[in-house]
């Protein structure tokens, strides 16, 4: 009987690592690593052997090379790599391509083979020794093998059963091998199978359980015996808030992950000497079966010196504690006589003992006899010198020579534990404590890992709330400023830019120094300005120079845009021809509403939309009381306040209009420019703006007036329609203020606004030309 051998290798440092970082130190056959929480206290784990940062290949391998003696007299041997990622696992088992840095695998080959060829010798050839070898890996829980390239493998991979109470994989492909130049092409092929990715730990990571076996078979007098050694990389468990993995590579540590703390359950499960021992959990630790296979298990633990790992470090140093515990029976095998080439299902059989906890050894394997107590004491007394934590302070202040302590100075030796067993006893409680103080601590580093976790998640949801209810604000705002642009636009369209101003100001209000709101309201304080100046100026101008219709009244400028009107020069030089252009207040369409309501005439108003008889008296009577009272009706808001008549009223009359140009063909603009041309005298042209009610001409007719109307219409809606459009681009840019296109969108977009000046211009010289013809 022999426990687990347990050999721990610290790994020198890579080149991102510095020296002031190394905490994990070798001091003789115990690893000593500070307790992250109180960096002056020291645990120190004994191990059989440690290897410190200078360790080359070689000296991995002389802990492994006496086990070559089990193997040969037909034993199974087993060796495992354990370790964070990292921490040089594989360069411990497979190493590198020169001699030197040859990994245990090649070198147990090797040696294999040098003793093969000693005994063959040694016999005078009457012994025969043969080497066959299988090869796989369990990578997400699935066995696939590596002497198959992968293109072969099934999704599922390989089955793994049980046979007579031995873990098989079904389906391996066996490897004779004759010579260690032949095994190092194999093992080559097979490792670029092998399933390894970069990540931020390692850039060559291995992602599966590689497990290489090799089944030595003498054949002599005596008969035939066999022996397996089974050299196991076991991929590293990772952290994966320091691997920054993607989901692939998650999914592979999970697995990995998983199955090392399934293989930690067994140890644990073992150590307690528990009847359930939960090896079914996953196929690595079916496989290897640790402590119920009877062979010589030797256990490398990889670390990695600096603090960096600390934590994981502590781990794998608690688990490897646990491991060395683990009591195995070498059972040698039987020989039997002239044995049949193995078979598939034989070598795979042959790779696993006879599983059996040594405590129960009845129920899983009845030939085996139970250990008795002896064996267990003897075991017992075996345990290294050095046992577990050494607790300084706890030292200090209890030096009572009555109680036994918790632990000894630094390199202290402690009486050989054969020579006294009460020490031995006392040496083992010790370490059982050390090894409970260290789980515990390592218990709350990970608790306090976890609420530091947790703390951090609810600051980010927090962090995350307040930023939704600015977005809110913002968005309430945006939408109300959005409502403020739409109503300054509808004033605008109405020519109403005192409004406009009000309503855009409101808007700048929520989006402080918004650029194109504060253009908007600059170009509409001008536009403002300008009509004010205009209103008296024009009025007289209008007044001056053309009476007002027989039954209309002129419409009086509002503060309004700039429109444009072409008059005559009241003064012409004859034979000059001029053209004027004056600011005109309101669009033809509400000139044409308010001329009709100005006009006090029945059949006039009730030929707006929507106005009957009775409103058009209500109409007329509003009219003339704001006549007695010195005013009048200059814009459509004057006219919205009158009682009956609402904005939805107004809007209905502009819609009638609309509809009533649309099909009129030929509208009165046309004629009234046209009467006008042909009125002309001495040479002076004389273009009235379009709102004389002039009777049609027939003559001129064919000259498609609706062209000609909308080319004036166009003329004068310029300036507006460059407001509108502007504020429409302003809509359409999706600027933060405005996500959808306003009802009151220009109807002229610029291309069209290009189109109608050059028909404008086009107009105004063929006016000309008409003018000098006539
Ligand atoms: N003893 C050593 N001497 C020199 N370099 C080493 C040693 N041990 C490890 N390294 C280097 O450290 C790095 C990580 O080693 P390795 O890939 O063997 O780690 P691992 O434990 O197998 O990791 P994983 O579990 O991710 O596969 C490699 O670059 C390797 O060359």
């Amino acid at each position: 009987m022999s426990t687990v051998h347990v050999v721990a290798r610290i790994r020198p440092l890579l080149n991102d690592e510095t020296e002031n970082n190394i905490i994990v130190k070798a001091e003789g056959n115990v690893v000593s690593i500070p307790n992250p929480r109180n960096k002056d206290e020291i645990f120190k784990f004994p191990f059989n052997a440690v290897h410190g940062m200078e360790a080359d290949q070689a000296a991995m391998f002389s802990e492994v090379s006496p086990a070559l003696k089990h193997l040969f007299a037909g034993n199974d041997v087993q060796v495992f790599a354990y370790g964070v990622t990292g921490t040089g696992k594989t360069h411990t088992m497979r190493g590198g391509k020169q001699a030197a840095q040859r990994g245990i695998i090649p070198r147990l080959l090797h040696a294999i083979f040098r003793r093969k060829k000693e005994l063959e010798k040694k016999s005078g050839g009457e012994t025969k020794v043969s080497v066959v070898m299988t090869y796989f890996e369990i990578y997400n829980d699935k066995v696939f093998d590596l002497f198959s390239p992968t293109s072969k493998r099934t999704p599922a991979g390989l089955p793994v059963r049980e046979c007579d109470k031995k873990t098989i994989v079904v389906g391996l492909t066996e490897k004779a091998v004759s010579s260690p130049a032949e095994f190092e092409e194999l093992y080559d092929k097979a490792n670029d199978n092998r399933s390894t990715s970069a990540t931020k730990l390692n850039a060559h990571s291995s992602r599966s359980h590689a497990i290489t076996c090799v089944k030595v078979i003498i054949e002599g007098k005596e008969g035939t015996k066999a022996g397996t050694v089974s050299a196991i990389d076991l991929a590293g468990s990772e952290d994966n808030r320091r691997t920054a993995n993607d989901k692939e590579r998650m999914l592979e540590s999970q697995s990995i992950n998983r199955s090392l703390f399934v293989l930690a359950q067994c140890v644990d499960a073992i150590a307690k000497k528990q009847s359930r021992i939960p090896f079914r959990d996953s196929k690595m630790t079916r496989i290897l079966s640790l402590g119920q296979n009877n062979c010589k298990t030797i256990m490398i633990l990889n670390l990695a010196p600096t603090v960096a790992y600390h934590l994981d470090t502590i781990s794998s140093l608690n688990f490897a504690n646990r491991a060395k515990k683990i009591e195995t029976k070498e059972v040698e095998h039987e020989t039997f006589q002239a044995p049949p080439p193995p078979t598939q299902a034989q070598v795979a059989a042959a790779n696993r003992q006879p599983l059996r906890p040594v405590q129960q050894p009845a129920r899983l394997n009845p030939g085996i006899k139970k250990p008795t107590t002896a064996t267990t004491t003897k075991s017992t007394i075996l345990k290294p010198k050095f046992a577990g934590v050494e607790k300084k302070p706890l030292q200090e202040k209890k030096p009572s020579q009555d109680r036994p302590r918790l632990g000894f100075p630094n390199g202290a030796q402690r009486p050989s534990a054969a020579s006294k067993p009460h020490a031995a006893k006392e040496s083992q409680k010790e370490s059982g404590l050390s090894s409970i103080q260290a789980s515990i601590e390592e218990m709350k580093a990970n608790h306090q890992r976890e609420i530091e976790k947790l703390r951090k998640e609810i600051e980010q949801t927090k962090e995350d709330q307040a930023k939704k209810m600015e977005q809110m604000e913002v968005d309430e705002k945006t939408r109300e400023a959005k409502m403020y642009c739409l109503i300054a636009k509808q004033h605008t369209a109405a020519d109403e830019y005192e409004d406009a101003i009000l309503n855009y100001k409101l808007a700048l209000k929520l989006c402080p120094d918004h650029p194109k709101i504060l253009v908007r309201i600059k170009k509409l304080k001008m536009l403002l300005r300008k009509a004010e100046a205009d209103h008296s100026g024009d009025s007289e101008q209008v007044d001056n120079t053309h009476p007002p219709p027989t039954n209309v009244s002129a419409p009086a400028p509002k503060k309004s845009g700039k429109k444009l009107s072409i008059f005559r020069d009241p003064t012409p030089s004859p034979g000059h021809q001029s053209i004027i252009r004056s600011p005109c207040p309101n669009t033809p369409r509400t000139r044409q509403i308010i001329q009709a309501v100005l006009s006090e005439s029945l059949p006039a108003i009730t030929k707006l939309a929507g106005i009957g008889p009775k409103k058009a008296e209500t109409i007329i009577t509003h009219v003339r009381g704001l006549k007695a009272a010195g005013q009048t009706i200059s814009s459509l808001s004057d006219i919205m306040v009158i009682p009956g008549i609402g904005k939805k009223q107004v809007e209905k009359m502009q819609a009638g209009l609309l509809d009533k140009e649309n099909v009129n063909p030929l509208p009165p603009i046309s004629q009234k420019l046209l009467k006008n041309i042909e009125n002309v005298d001495s040479g002076s042209v004389r273009l009235v703006h379009p709102d004389t009610d002039l009777a049609p001409i027939k003559t001129l007719a064919s000259e498609k007036p609706p062209r000609k109307r909308k080319q004036l219409y166009a003329l004068e809606d310029e300036d507006e329609d460059a407001v509108q459009s502007d504020v429409s681009e302003y809509v359409d840019e999706g600027g933060p203020l405005y996500g959808e296109k306003s009802p009151y969108q220009s109807p002229a977009n610029p291309i069209k606004r290009h189109r109608a000046k050059m028909r404008k211009l086009n107009s105004l010289e063929l006016a000309e030309e008409n003018a000098v013809a006539v």
